[in-house]
This record gives C-alpha cells, structure tokens and sequence, in this order.
C-alpha cells in the first residue's frame, strides 16, 4: 500500500497587494504541482533550501493547511474529509513547536494523548513503559515539559507522537538545535522503532547525518517541484558524496596529494595542518588515515561531513543544467 500518494499537489500563497499594481496581489507556489508515492516501510528524508516547501507538503499531508489544487492521500485517507481518522494512524512532530502540554509533567501530558487515542489501560501502562524505557526518560517523567531541557523535550515529543503506533511517523526537523549526544540518541531509537515496528518515516532536516543514518530515500525539493528521488548512493552520484579528514601533523609537510583514494584539498600553517577529501562509498576514513600516517606522523584528526545546504545547492545546479 502508498502510505502517502500525492498527484498534482499545489499550494499558492496569497500575500500583501503588489506595490507597482494595488489590485494584484503577490501569489507564490510553495508546492508546484508535486506527485509522489511513499510506500509502507520506506524512510524518506524530504530535503531543500530554506523556503523551498518542505512544510508547507507535510501540512497537506497532515491536513492542516488545504491544497490549491491537486489530490492527496495519506495512509489512503483524505487528509482533511477524514482529519480524525488519520490522528489515529499518524504521528506527526514539528521540531519548533510542541504537542505537550507546556506545565504538566510529561506522563500527564502522555495519559491525555493516551485516552484521546483511546488506548486501554494496560496497553497505555505497556507502551508508555517501552518508550520510557527506550528513550530513557525515567529521569524526567515528572518534570513539567517547560523545564524539559531541548534532548528530553524532542524524545518527550517522539515519544507522544508514537504511543498509538502510528504506521507513518512525520517529523520535520526533529534534530534541530539538538547536541551531538541527544542526536545520536534519537537516531538510533528512530532507527530500532522502524526495524521492530516497520514504522513508515518521512523527515525533514537540515542535518545531513540524518539523511544519512535514517533515510533509504531522499527527496529533495526545490522551489515546490521534485529536483531529486532517489536513495543517498544515487545523490552521491549526482553530486559527489564527500567528506574530509583534516589532520594535523607533527611537523610542516608537502601537500599530501598522492594518497590513495583522497583527493588533496588544500593545506594550510605551511602544511602542518592538511584537508583531504574521500567517497566514504568507495574508501573508509581509517584507510585514508593510514596512508597519510605512511606519509607523516599525524598528531589530531577530524572529519568533517557533508553540509545538507552544499548537497541541495548541487543537486539544484545539477538539474537545473
Ligand atoms: N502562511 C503562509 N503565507 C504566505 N507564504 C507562506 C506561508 N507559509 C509558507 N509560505 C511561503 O511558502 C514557501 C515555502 O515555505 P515552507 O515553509 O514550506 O518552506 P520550507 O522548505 O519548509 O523551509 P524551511 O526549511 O525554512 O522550513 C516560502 O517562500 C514561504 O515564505
């Protein structure tokens, strides 16, 4: 089955009258005529530049704004004929607002979710306790959600939009502001929750570890029309995949740029400190690091990861050629 199928799907914003004509008004297409199908158990990571309407597809999608024209279907249900129907098979988290209830505790807000989904007794007590367990909130079960630190409030969140099994978890932005230990966290749960559950994900994000650990398909949209669909092999392909591992070394080198299977990007502090690019597909960190050590005695490292605004920015010059 399509858990989510889209064909023709259009929103057009009305705004403020057009200076140099006060009869017109300015229209702006967020999503421009979009067909897509999602299929049960995919993770798809729905990606773009800033304004490119990636919200504004999931509020169609979730029923809160209506469409201009175009037909959706989500979970095979009709978004807003059948609103309630589909809170029931959905879970949805917006990373900038929140679904809890600001000044009660967090299991207050997790047994009001629980009778709106009318869940029983014991299968609140048991599902509650899986994702408490899970998410590692026992810590904060107690505290009211306003004194939740960011990490505990997002796996709060997640956790709220899962209590119902839902079949499609919506997330958009779910790892935004978070630390690199809190990030880890959710990706992993995220990543069981799918295995054991076969929980369908759509998620918007900023953060290209997410595309990375947790999409099989990606997305990307540009200007409300589809600019890529295909998995992250296909987007390495289109647009490079890159990292780069940044050594410093013991003592100022030449430019290291016969090692096997990097490509030298430039150095910097007369060589001391060298920037060297891979494919993780084709070559590992560890075998880059070994060949550089061949070379000189390397005393810090890092990898730097792709920037998601760096890939989008490469796939829109590249469809756009
Ligand atoms: N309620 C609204 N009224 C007018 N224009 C809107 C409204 N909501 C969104 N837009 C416009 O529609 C376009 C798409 O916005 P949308 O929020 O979907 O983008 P996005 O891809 O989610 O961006 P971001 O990554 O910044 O969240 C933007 O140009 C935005 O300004």
């Amino acid at each position: 089955m399509n858990v989510i199928e889209t064909e023709g799907l259009t929103r057009v914003f009305t705004g403020r009258p057009d200076p140099k004509n006060k009869l017109r008004r300015r229209r702006h297409v967020a999503v421009d005529r979009l067909d897509l199908t999602v299929e049960a158990g995919e993770s798809v990571g729905y990606i773009g530049a800033n304004g490119a309407g990636k919200s504004t597809t999931i509020k169609m999608l979730v029923g809160i704004l209506v469409p201009t024209s175009g037909a959706v279907t989500t979970v095979g249900l009709h978004p807003l004929k059948q609103r309630r129907a589909l809170a029931r098979r959905i879970g949805v988290v917006f990373g900038q607002r929140s679904q809890l209830w600001w000044d009660l505790p967090v299991r207050e807000s997790f047994s009001i979710l629980s009778a709106i989904h009318s869940l029983s007794a014991a299968d609140e007590r048991s599902r509650t306790a899986e994702l408490v367990d899970t998410l590692e909130m026992g810590g904060f079960l107690g505290t009211p959600v306003r004194q939740l630190s960011l990490g505990q409030r997002m796996r709060a969140e997640v956790a709220a939009a899962l209590l119902h099994r839902p079949e499609l978890l919506i997330l958009d932005e779910p790892t935004i502001g978070l630390d690199v230990l809190s990030k880890q966290r959710l990706r992993e749960f995220l990543v069981t929750q799918r295995r054991e559950h076969g929980t369908t994900l759509l998620l918007t994000t900023h953060d290209m570890g997410d595309v990375e650990r947790l999409c099989d398909r990606i997305l990307v949209v540009d200007h409300g029309r589809l600019a890529f669909d295909g998995t992250l092999d296909g987007l390495g392909r289109t647009v490079g995949a890159r990292r780069e591992l940044v050594v410093d070394l013991a003592t100022a080198s030449p430019d290291l740029v016969d090692v096997a299977g990097a490509e030298h990007v430039r150095s910097e502090s007369d060589g001391l400190r060298q920037r060297l690019a891979f494919d993780p597909q084709r070559t590992t960190a560890a075998r880059v690091l070994a060949a550089v050590s061949e070379r000189a005695e390397v005393v810090d490292l890092s990898i730097t990861e792709p920037d998601i605004e760096d890939v989008v920015r490469e796939i829109y010059r590249a469809t756009r050629r």
